[in-house]
């Protein structure tokens, strides 16, 4: 059977660069043929992270960024290409997410707005290859949240037929799907919706206090004590009690915010860091517990599933559930976010719906995305 080549490019709120799949969808499922990532140049990320809050001129910026990510998005094209040994002609098209800098679903005139920086037309010249980009725009526009748009796919690639499966993705933002057995009688309703903080403030906070984007397997918040005093005040966010559909992003979970829950106090820079791991575990692992309470698996992608504290915390917290990253179903958890972005492309290509309305609350099934030809 001839190949079905898609390319999926995902870079998001943890804003650690590219992640890059080629995937061929011939045989019915998900075969992911190459990987790549690439790490943002240096200006290119802090101009990405400064978008993300109001400045200067902010449309030209936003304009020369997403010229900027459109090449580092073709070079991880043309490093998937390369690795694979494949001829962009074969690539039916190139699904490329863009970097979120601001998402303000259903906010100040009912459709509110989500803006992802990216310059698909540009992505298209430089690839040779079709490319779909702007996929959260038609979601909301049916009055959905525009995310988290994962769901779909986790239940394409993880869902089972006799159990109930949950899903969580710990990137920047936390998100979690919640998929039913797909032999439920009267049919499977998927939930899915954002948790909250995923790596977004460890990683400020590693940055910060230890000069290192991240904490490698969770090892520096595991040196610390949690704060309860503060770890009582960060779960007192309202964004945690909020009911389903709900997304989130830096627009609330940012240094700004931390800063303001922190206040004039000298802490341990340790201690907080625990306490920052502990509120992702605590708010994930409730999450869990409250929507998806007959799982007895979850399968763990994103990032922060090579956060072994991490994982150890939402295994104490979760008795009775099997925590374990996706490696062990299907994709490595680096993988499943570009591959997601494939599958939607495919899905445009095709003009099947991409988005769950029982997910982001959009009034139906929609097909997502504009497409921009080679
Ligand atoms: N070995 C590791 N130990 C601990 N954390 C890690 C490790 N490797 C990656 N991470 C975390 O994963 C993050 C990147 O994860 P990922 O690429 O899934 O995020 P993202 O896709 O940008 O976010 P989002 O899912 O919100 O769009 C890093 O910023 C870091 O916090
Ligand atoms: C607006 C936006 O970019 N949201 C992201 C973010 O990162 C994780 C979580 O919040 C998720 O809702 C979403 O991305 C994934 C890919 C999604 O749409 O499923």
């Amino acid at each position: 059977m001839a190949a079905e080549l898609f390319i999926g490019l995902m870079s998001g709120t943890s804003l650690d660069g590219v992640d890059g799949v080629l995937a061929d969808f011939s045989g019915g499922r998900i075969a992911v043929q190459a990987y790549a990532t690439a790490q943002f140049p240096v200006t290119l990320r802090a101009e990405l992270l400064a978008l993300n809050t109001p400045g200067d001129n902010e449309l030209h910026r936003a304009a020369l960024a997403g010229n900027g990510l459109a090449r580092a998005y073709a070079g991880v094209v043309a490093q998937l290409l390369a690795d694979s040994g494949t001829d962009a002609k074969a690539v039916t098209a190139v699904g490329a997410h863009g970097q979120t800098v601001r998402h303000r679903p259903l906010e100040f005139d009912e459709v509110g707005y989500t803006l992802q920086v990216n310059n698909p037309s540009l992505l298209a010249e430089l690839t040779g290859i079709d490319v779909v980009g702007d996929f959260r725009s038609r979601d909301l526009a049916a009055g959905g949240q525009g995310a988290p748009l994962v769901p779909a796919f986790h239940r394409a690639l993880f869902a089972r037929a006799d159990e109930t499966v949950a899903v969580l993705n710990i990137g920047g933002i936390s998100n979690l799907s919640l998929l039913p057995a797909t032999n439920t009688v009267g049919g499977a309703t998927v939930l899915g919706f954002d948790c909250g903080p995923g790596n977004a403030l460890m990683d400020h906070w590693c940055q910060t206090n230890q000069g290192q984007p991240f904490d490698r397997g969770g090892q520096w918040a595991a040196s610390g004590q949690v704060l309860p005093a503060l770890l009582s005040q960060l779960l007192a966010d309202p964004y945690f009690a909020k009911t389903p559909p709900k997304s989130t992003g830096r627009d609330l979970f940012n240094p700004t915010w931390l800063a303001a829950q922190l206040g004039t106090t000298t802490m341990a820079p340790a201690d907080v860091q625990a306490t920052l791991t502990e509120l992702t575990a605590q708010v994930c692992a409730a999450d869990v517990k409250s929507y998806g309470k007959d799982s007895k698996l979850l399968i763990v992608c994103g990032g922060g599933a090579l956060n072994d504290h991490l994982l150890d915390r939402l295994r104490v917290l979760l008795p009775g559930i099997h925590v374990a990253a996706s490696t062990d179903h299907g994709l490595p958890p680096q993988q499943v976010e570009a591959a997601a972005f494939a599958w939607l492309a495919r899905a445009t290509v095709r003009r099947e719906a991409g988005n769950l309305a029982s997910v982001t609350g959009a009034r139906g099934a929609r097909v997502l995305g504009a497409i921009y030809p080679a």
